[in-house]
């Protein structure tokens, strides 16, 4: 298999085999007719920071669900997939888990609370969250394993010298971060994410995209330091669907950590987006693996610039695939870009555009359907099996 992704030039080959314990099994190359070529992977013994970019339905997610299947085979590795759209279930089975992820209050750094809950930090209500949450997460110390509950929060502001007004702002908002059913006091460390080589898949699927960003901002953040602490061993993989909607909130600066420090501990991101004009320049100039399906928006090609390196000759748009699961890969590594078709997956995606025909409803509306037609024909089937003796609508007609 061709392992795209490894600085050896060329490419990497590894003898042949279609999978390895250190790669990926991405697909095969898509030869200029259409036909498949030799199998292709991508690397997987070493961090990287990798973009999966493509219009809607042009296979994405899907890619991702197929990075994810490659990397829980495996050695060393600890998949972690931020799925907002919960497309990912499908990943049980092979051992993955899907949960609802839950971190702690004091997972989020004081001077982001404000922002978090919608107060501006340099107003009354927004410094008192950020003194308040500073104080607390003081109290417990900086390698503390204990979090201050929401509720707690809430009492130090009840308690606080500030005005009733103020106090009160601060509740409400603090309430409606409750809300979400993302913080809990007692959640176990992020890292605990990353603790086997099967995928965990965060399930955040109905979940307010600001709360989504609080849990994908922890974990970002959580896995890094582990690996910069050494407290984690495996090599954590994040892969963030519809990662432009996270760079626009408060997970932006942790994103932003893994791509341009996240390899030095051993942390990956693979980013997923169809609209990689909203993602910021790093992200595409520090990727060095560029998964683009088909692309058509102006915006959205023009972000590729960026990663328009010589050896694309300035050709990239005139380049990208057309068909579902196709894909050019750029790879900084090897210098090349390559036509790709994306292997089938081995799991179930739970993604797709929705069909009216496949809805309970329309199963329904169909089973009704075939009942009642049955119904009508029926008594004509009851009276040619009774001898014929009349048929029905046609009475006094009969012998
Ligand atoms: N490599 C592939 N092989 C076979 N089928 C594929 C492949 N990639 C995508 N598909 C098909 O295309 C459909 C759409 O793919 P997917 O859900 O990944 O699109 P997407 O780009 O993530 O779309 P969205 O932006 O709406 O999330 C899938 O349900 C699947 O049926």
């Amino acid at each position: 298999m061709n392992v795209l992704g490894r600085d050896d030039g060329g490419g990497g080959a590894d003898d042949g085999r279609n999978s390895s314990p250190a790669s990926v099994r991405l697909g095969s190359f898509l030869a200029r007719d259409g036909s498949d070529g030799a199998a292709v992977g991508m690397d997987a013994d070493s961090p990287h920071a990798a973009v999966v970019l493509g219009k809607r339905g042009t296979g994405k997610s899907y890619t991702l669900g197929v990075i994810a299947e490659g990397l829980a085979d495996a050695v060393g590795v600890a998949p972690v997939v931020v799925d907002p759209m919960g497309v990912f279930g499908g990943l049980t089975d092979i051992g993955g888990r899907v949960v609802d992820p839950a971190v702690r209050p004091a997972d989020i750094p004081a001077s982001v609370w404000p922002d978090l809950v919608g107060l501006d930090p340099a107003d009354g209500p927004g410094s008192l969250l950020w003194r308040v949450v500073a104080d607390a997460t003081e109290r417990s110390g900086p390698t503390s394993d204990v979090s201050p509950s929401i509720e707690s929060l809430r009492w130090a502001v009840s308690e606080a010298d500030a005005p009733d007004r103020t106090r009160r702002a601060v509740r409400n908002h603090l309430r409606l971060a409750e809300s979400w059913g993302v913080f809990d006091a007692a959640a176990p460390p992020v890292t605990a994410f990353a603790a086997g080589g099967d995928p965990t898949v965060l399930d955040l699927s109905g979940t307010p995209e600001v709360a989504a960003g609080a849990v994908v901002r922890a974990v970002a953040r959580g896995l890094y330091d582990a690996r910069v602490n050494g407290t984690v061993d495996r090599l954590p993989w994040l892969l963030v669907d519809e990662a432009h909607a996270f760079f626009d909130g408060v997970a932006d600066p942790a994103l932003r950590t893994l791509l341009t420090r996240g390899r030095a501990p051993g942390v990956s991101l693979v980013c997923a987006t169809q609209r990689p004009s909203a993602l910021p320049d790093v992200a595409v100039s520090q990727s060095d693996l560029l998964v683009a399906h088909r692309l058509t928006a102006g915006p959205d090609v023009d972000a590729l610039a960026t990663a328009e390196a010589t050896y694309l000759a300035g050709d990239l748009v005139a380049r990208l695939p057309t068909g579902t699961g196709e894909a050019l890969v750029v790879d900084d590594a090897s210098e090349t870009a390559h036509s790709v078709r994306v292997r089938e997956r081995r799991t179930p995606h739970g993604g797709g555009d929705p069909r009216a025909r496949d809805t309970e409803a329309a199963r329904s509306e169909r089973a009704a359907r075939i009942e009642e037609a049955a119904r009508d024909e029926e008594p004509t089937r009851t009276d040619r099996s009774s001898g014929g003796e009349r048929v029905v609508g046609t009475a006094g007609r009969g012998p």
